[in-house]
């Protein structure tokens, strides 16, 4: 069975969470399987190869995830973007909607170096709100946003084209819907 038909089949849908018409897409299951968890992180892996990444900054709390296990896989540094107030040294912010709210983010503004090349990554792309407020975050510390990554893109939301128009990269995802 091919590895997106093996995630489609693991991930749960949950209906009317966390607000009435969402169909929320937990990858909670994912996580209870080790084996389908080293064959996402080796095709993430080869997927990213020619990106030449200095490092992944990820958003909390999902998106620390598979950043994490990624960033440790291909041996760089991981840059946790947290929801505002949650980090505790000085920090840079910006505010962002997504297909249910609206929030804040922030990085600590000497997470990245001036040049770096940096993935954003985070478990879904739905609006692409939070991806982009990211990736904002990334470009105003200087570094540069070479790539996006996500383990499911909903299709349905204009998400992938919304960051394909403001940032000039295509997002890169295992699973769409
Ligand atoms: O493309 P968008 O419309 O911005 O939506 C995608 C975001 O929504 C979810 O995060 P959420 O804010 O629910 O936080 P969590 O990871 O802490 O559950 C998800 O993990 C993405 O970060
Ligand atoms: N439908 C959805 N399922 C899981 N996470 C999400 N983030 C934004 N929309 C989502």
């Amino acid at each position: 069975m091919q590895l997106s038909d093996k995630i489609k089949q693991t991930i749960r849908d949950v209906r009317d969470y966390p607000q009435p018409g969402i169909v929320f897409k937990d990858i909670t299951p994912i996580l209870s399987d080790p084996q389908l968890v080293n064959e996402m992180i080796t095709q993430l892996k080869t997927d990213l190869k020619g990106l030449h990444l200095d490092a992944i900054a990820a958003v909390e709390a999902r998106g620390f995830i598979f950043g994490a296990i990624l960033a440790h896989a291909l041996n760089v540094p991981f840059i946790p973007i947290r929801k505002a107030g949650k980090l505790p040294y000085k920090t840079i912010q910006q505010e962002y909607s997504l297909e249910y709210g609206t929030a804040a983010i922030e990085m600590h503004e000497d997470a990245l170096q001036p040049g770096w090349r940096v993935l954003v990554h985070d478990d879904v792309l739905a609006t692409g709100g939070t991806a982009g407020a990211a990736a904002n975050l990334v470009r105003h510390a200087g570094a540069e946003l070479v790539g996006f990554s996500f383990i499911i893109n909903l299709s349905f939301l204009p998400g992938e084209l919304n960051l394909l128009h403001q940032f000039g990269v295509n997002p890169q995802y295992l699973v769409t819907y």
